[in-house]
């Protein structure tokens, strides 16, 4: 069974802020971007699809073996299409998607993404809403909502190649993510063991608790 890794890095990151966006900053002596890359090569090959106005950053990374560069869209989900196309010369059994701004993925979360692939099309982490959950307005609350049956969701998304593939190039518009361009297309789509230590850089404070997360995993060293 072939492999392949989509990792979307052509957003902005402007809730992350910063003097450049997200995935090239520094944390613990590496570019964001490459703690991330780093979790995947040794499934097999890498995508990164990265922001038409990010050249100088595409020619650093062109050296990196096993990476390929493609070019993303405006949106999340025509960064992703864009890098299925660049896969259709490979054609590997499973994709794993992936956001860039999420370097501490533990390896047991991928693993049991792939573990579901061997009986399913798709599968995806996600932890239980366990907090309750109101409604607000004007720093007020205004209501409650059930949280049974609701989920944090996060990536790696996995999936079957050419299902995703197909998906993705039939899905109009936009989509939150990979699990809802597959939902859209009929796919069952399995929900494995996310992580707390999986999370996504979106605010500025994300950047310490990621080094922190970072120096947990792998110890103090800077990479
Ligand atoms: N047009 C886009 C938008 C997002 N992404 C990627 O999708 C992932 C999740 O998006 P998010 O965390 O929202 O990143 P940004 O869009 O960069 O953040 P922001 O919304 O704060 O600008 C990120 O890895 C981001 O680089 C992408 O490849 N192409
Ligand atoms: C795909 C995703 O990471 C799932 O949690 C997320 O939807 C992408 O980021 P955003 O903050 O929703 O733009």
């Amino acid at each position: 069974m072939t492999t392949a890794t989509i990792i979307v890095a052509a957003g902005r990151g402007t809730r992350a802020g910063g003097p450049k966006p997200k995935q090239w900053q520094q944390i613990n002596g590496r570019m964001v971007a490459d703690w991330t890359i780093d979790l995947f090569l040794p499934y097999g090959p890498v995508v990164l699809v990265i922001n038409p106005d990010d050249t100088d950053i595409a020619d650093t990374l062109k050296a990196r073996d096993q990476i390929m560069l493609a070019t993303g869209a405006s949106e999340r989900a025509g960064s992703v299409r864009a890098g299925l196309e660049q896969l259709t010369g490979i054609q590997p059994d499973k994709v794993l998607i992936h956001d860039v701004a999420r370097p501490c993925t533990p390896k047991p979360v991928i693993d049991s993404v792939l573990a579901a692939l061997e009986t399913g099309k798709a599968a995806a982490p996600a932890l239980p809403v366990t907090d309750a959950l109101w409604m607000g307005e004007n720093g007020f609350v205004t209501g409650t909502r059930d949280r049974t049956g609701l989920f944090r969701a996060q990536t790696p998304q996995g999936f079957d190649y050419q299902t995703i593939l197909s998906a993705h190039q039939n899905h109009p518009g936009t989509a939150a993510d990979d699990v809802e361009v597959a939902r859209a297309a009929g796919i069952e789509v399995a929900i494995t063991q996310g992580s707390d230590l999986n999370l996504k850089i979106t605010a500025p404070e994300d950047f310490d608790r990621a080094s922190r997360i970072l120096e947990e995993l792998y110890g103090s060293a800077t990479g």
